[in-house]
């Protein structure tokens, strides 16, 4: 929160009572963390639930803890009688209670404080004043009123303003206190429904992705426990900048990952042309022929030996199996059925001999040399990596699994120029991890999340989108990006492909339109690349003006151009074409700086940021050093250098002794 000053028209009576009520607030909530932390565990029978129940009642004594700095509450709602809820509701990160079970805060999740978010005049949803705090430190030292229940017009918040307009420090913080009324409606959809959020840069779709989150673990605790959520980011870099944000709202139990900690941390150079053939959907059909041309047809039987007695399964029964078994099963447990069809039928003839085995003995022969030497011949035994590995090596097989699937051209291409000796030392791509993939899918079932959130989604191949769709098979998805700021191979240009390869076409394609992040003024210069990246997309909005914050400097210093900056507050982050990481760090020697590195949480006020990993961050001031060189180095040079711009809070400085692109100069 921002540091409010007590304005003189704040009456101090009024504020007193706020604080008193915070005061009060702040106890109860040290009471309610005691009493969890009286309660034993000893009331469990057994070792075992003891264990469970101390380490819930842990978690709940964690949960309890008061911070300080972090507001309880951040808002009140005055309500019309007419209901059995209460009058007057302090709206805050999580409940407390008096010690008669009196709510002195109710959570921001909760139904009834929807209406924080979303009464207006025209609808003011039984409110009748909406009140929001502001805090310095841990002090609340200002209150804001809107009157609802008088109609009219409601005039900007000045805790808004100042939250929006705060210097920028440190990892990315929630936004309970202030999220507008079309993000709370993204963040408060149901569980079952898939969202799809497209937005320009700025426009909060990450912070509303994390905050949905939060709110349907807390609407479905019980069932997103057992099968979780997770959250998929585009690099580590992102993932520990948005670190603190779940945590700070009391959900400390989701994962957060890139596409490649999901999916294998494979990354081989590879040509951007293989690696788009890779990513496309058709791959999928072309993955499942390569797996199960692997079955080979049975040309013999099986002999089964008991003492005296020979049982025999002749081998037109063996290929009867196997034809039935056959796309009906995946892989693995294909593989499993066969043995025990075997056995079975193997029973049958003991049966039939008069003896009565029982299912001990049908699993002794499904184990048996003979009966497994079969299913190893038919039904061999195989790992993802060996039927890539031949796909990638073997043009036959490869032409015989792709059939008409991929042209001769993209075969060609797929097939590795220098094929590896053996699959176990082949060096696998960023492509080739979502097709081992879909093979370990096809071999055995992936298990599904109860909910997925996948950021700049943009960016994902059609391959990759199936992999994620795989983990949410049995739940939802919240799917967030911008098309314009789409840098790979394979970025997408629609977002109903993007749902249907993730399967989940039911979803809503839904748009958030106005910028918190950049200045209006850097906004409308980084958005005249928009015609040649994303032509379909309107220009972005931005809630702030932001008079001043552009300068284009010619030749200039990039250490002068820090220094400057540094004489302001906030963060700083100098992005620069990867290839001049080194170069641009030397030049700042004479200044305490870092670099972020692909894996680095770094956290330093002056930062130098390689281009590519600039996705999705965002510093107060932004030096950017060379667009052209920006531009040139990768095939979607235009759409890197329009998320490059599109990271500044405050001031964007742009330095170039090259010439502009000329898209940046029309
Ligand atoms: N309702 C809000 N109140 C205050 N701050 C907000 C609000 N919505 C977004 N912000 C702030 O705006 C900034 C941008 O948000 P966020 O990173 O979620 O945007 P984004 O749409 O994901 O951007 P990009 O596409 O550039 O990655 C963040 O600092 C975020 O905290």
């Amino acid at each position: 929160m921002p540091g409010h000053q007590l304005a003189p028209d704040i009456p101090s009576d009024v504020l007193a009572s706020e604080q008193a009520h915070l005061a009060e607030s702040r106890a109860a909530l040290k009471a309610m963390r005691a009493h969890a932390q009286s309660l034993s565990a000893d009331a469990a029978g057994d070792w075992v639930s003891q264990q469970i129940l101390q380490s819930l009642l842990d978690q709940r004594v964690a949960a309890l803890a008061d911070h300080p700095d972090t507001p309880l509450f951040f808002g009140r709602l005055d309500r019309q009688a007419g209901d059995d809820l209460p009058g007057t509701i302090y709206v805050g990160r999580r409940h407390v209670h008096d010690g008669g079970s009196k709510p002195l805060v109710i959570d921001w999740r909760a139904p009834v404080s929807q209406a924080f978010y979303q009464a207006s005049p025209a609808d003011p949803m039984g409110v009748v004043r909406r009140r929001r705090f502001g805090y310095h430190g841990g002090a609340l030292t200002a209150f804001e009123d809107e009157p609802l229940g008088e109609g009219g017009e409601i005039g900007p918040s000045r805790i808004l303003t100042d939250e929006i307009e705060r210097p920028r420090t440190g990892p990315m913080r929630d936004i309970v206190a202030t999220i507008q009324p079309d993000q709370d409606e993204i963040v408060r959809s149901t569980l079952a429904q898939t969202v799809c959020v497209q937005g320009a840069p700025g426009t909060g779709k990450t912070a509303v992705g994390l905050h949905r989150a939060a709110y349907l673990l807390y609407t479905h605790r019980e069932r997103l426990a057992r099968a979780g959520v997770m959250i998929v980011g585009p690099n580590r870099a992102f993932l520990s900048y948005i670190s603190s944000v779940l945590p700070a709202l009391g959900e400390v139990k989701v994962d957060q990952t890139t596409v490649a900690g999901l999916l294998g941390e494979h990354a081989a150079e590879e040509d951007p042309m293989v690696a788009a053939v890779k990513g496309d959907a058709r791959m999928a059909a072309v993955l499942e022929r390569a797996l199960w041309l692997h079955i080979v047809k049975p040309e013999e039987g099986v002999v089964f030996t008991k003492g005296v007695y020979r049982y025999r399964v002749a081998d037109y029964e063996v290929r009867e199996i196997v034809a039935s078994l056959r796309g009906t099963t995946r892989y693995n447990p294909g593989r499993a059925a066969l043995a025990q069809r075997l056995a079975h039928m193997v029973l049958v003839r003991m049966e039939q001999r008069g003896e009565s085995p029982d299912d001990r003995v049908q699993d002794a022969v499904a184990r048996s040399k003979p009966v497994k030497q079969l299913v190893d011949t038919v039904w061999p035994k195989l790992t993802p990596e060996q039927v890539l590995y031949r796909l990638l090596s073997d043009p036959e097989f490869l032409k015989k699994a792709a059939k008409s699937d991929l042209s001769p051209d993209e075969q060609e291409m797929l097939v590795w120029r220098k094929p590896y000796r053996s699959w176990k030392s082949a060096k696998w791509s960023a492509a080739d991890a979502a097709l081992l993939d879909e093979l370990r899918d096809l071999m055995e079932r992936t298990p599904s999340l109860g909910h997925l959130v996948v950021d700049e989604a943009q960016d994902l191949s059609e391959m990759q989108l199936r992999a994620l769709g795989r983990r949410c098979r049995n739940g939802s998805a919240t799917v967030l990006g911008d098309l314009a700021q789409g840098t790979t191979p394979w970025s997408t240009s629609s977002w109903e492909s993007v749902l249907e390869h993730l399967g989940q076409r039911e979803g809503e394609v839904t748009e958030l339109t106005l910028g918190f992040r950049v200045p209006r003024e850097v906004l409308d210069y980084a958005a005249r690349l928009l015609p040649s990246i994303a032509p379909e997309l309107a220009a972005p909005r931005s809630l702030r003006p932001g008079v001043g914050s552009l300068t284009v400097r010619p030749g200039g210093s990039v250490a002068q151009a820090a220094a400057e900056v540094l004489t302001r507050e906030g963060s700083i982050g100098v992005i620069v074409p990867d290839a001049l990481v080194a170069d641009v760090s030397r030049a700042l020697a004479d200044l305490p700086h870092a670099v972020l590195g692909p894996d680095s949480d770094e956290e330093h006020r002056l930062l130098i940021v390689p281009a590519t990993l600039a996705k999705g961050l965002e510093y107060d001031h932004v030096i950017v050093v060379e667009p052209a060189d920006i531009v040139a180095a990768e095939p979607r040079g235009l759409a890197r250098l329009y998320v490059v711009l599109t990271r500044a809070v405050t001031s964007l400085t742009v330095l170039h002794d090259k010439p502009l692109p000329a898209e940046l100069t029309t």
